[in-house]
């Protein structure tokens, strides 16, 4: 693959490129698998950055993301909107009609948008929205106007994307448990794996999961979570162990309801770039079946993304 490029804009300092290189895993994918977390990334000459975006990526496009999918063994993708692009759907959208019927989309709206625009996308492939509570990701949106946006898109049958951090749990319960939607969360709730598994972080996270049955949770990002490593670099096929305890346990109590993604192109890591091929080498460790696996990379992803294609 050739080096990462920003057109015009200039990237975030010390911004780290995605891996141009990356190896073939050696766990065998399940036939049909998806890659249900992953963005891309501009370009941005074609698709420019959003103005109010807190980074500025390197370049990541649809022919780079198709090519990757293809590399590791995966079928499909789910393309997830970036704060980069703020509001504005369009590299996303572009992804999709791309695709071949390969990839389904995350947008991300505002109150203003449209019936009208709301089907396009929904034609495109669009099946979600993504509300992100990162702080040093996005501007407050009032819960107002999120909540009237889920009960908008409820009527497409999608589903809406949560991004926060576990510590913000407790203060954002009432609000997630009172959107009208099947919720699938975004790498676990990002827990604090020095934490113990069964602590009472991570447990408040497991009972929202155990007390709401439309609550789903992407059991990713080992490479953002992990406090000990080891890194996915240099061949390394037991990366991350740390974070393993977490997502297995997530994924034997929930087994019907957890997707995995490669998070592609990995924006904002500040230590390391994965290898997405020892990346992949990690889902083994928390899906240790093979009925697990089928699962997890096959009939969640297809049953949420793709329904029509379910017997
Ligand atoms: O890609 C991810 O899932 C995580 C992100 C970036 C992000 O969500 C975004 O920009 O939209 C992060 O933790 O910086």
């Amino acid at each position: 693959m050739s080096k990462p490029t920003s057109g015009d804009f200039t990237k975030t300092t010390g911004w780290m490129d995605w891996y141009t290189g990356p190896s073939r895993p050696a766990f065998q994918l399940p036939a049909g698998a998806v890659d249900a977390h992953c963005h891309v990334f501009g370009p941005g000459a074609e698709f420019p950055y959003a103005p109010e975006r807190k980074y500025t990526p390197c370049d990541a496009s649809k022919h780079e993301l198709y090519a990757l999918r293809d590399h590791l063994g995966f079928a499909r993708n789910v393309v997830v909107q970036a704060t980069c692009h703020g509001a504005d759907n369009r590299a996303m959208v572009d992804a999709l009609v791309h695709s071949g019927g390969k990839a389904r989309g995350v947008a991300t709206v505002r109150r203003s948008v449209t019936d009208d625009e709301i089907q396009a996308m929904h034609d495109a492939g669009v099946r979600g929205v993504r509300f992100n509570f990162v702080k040093r990701l996005v501007d407050f949106t009032p819960k107002d106007e999120l909540l009237e946006i889920a009960s908008r898109i409820a009527r497409w049958g999608w589903h809406v994307v949560i991004y926060f951090e576990a510590v913000d749990l407790p203060e954002l319960w009432d609000f997630f448990t009172a959107l009208p939607t099947t919720i699938v969360v975004d790498h676990m709730g990002r827990p604090d794996v020095s934490q113990p598994v069964d602590g009472p972080e991570f447990e408040l996270f497991l009972k929202f999961m155990r007390q709401h049955p439309n609550v789903w949770s992407k059991v990713s990002c080992p490479e953002r979570l992990s406090v000990t490593g080891p890194k996915a670099l240099d061949g390394e096929r037991h990366a991350y162990v740390d974070v393993i305890p977490f997502a297995r346990r997530v994924v034997e109590e929930f087994p019907d309801r957890v997707l995995w993604g490669t998070d592609w192109p990995h924006p904002n890591l500040k230590d390391h770039m994965p290898d997405d091929g020892l990346l992949v080498d990690f889902i083994p460790h928390i899906a240790t079946t093979p009925e697990l696996q089928q699962q997890l990379l096959v009939d969640n992803p297809m049953r949420l993304y793709w329904p029509e294609e379910q017997r």
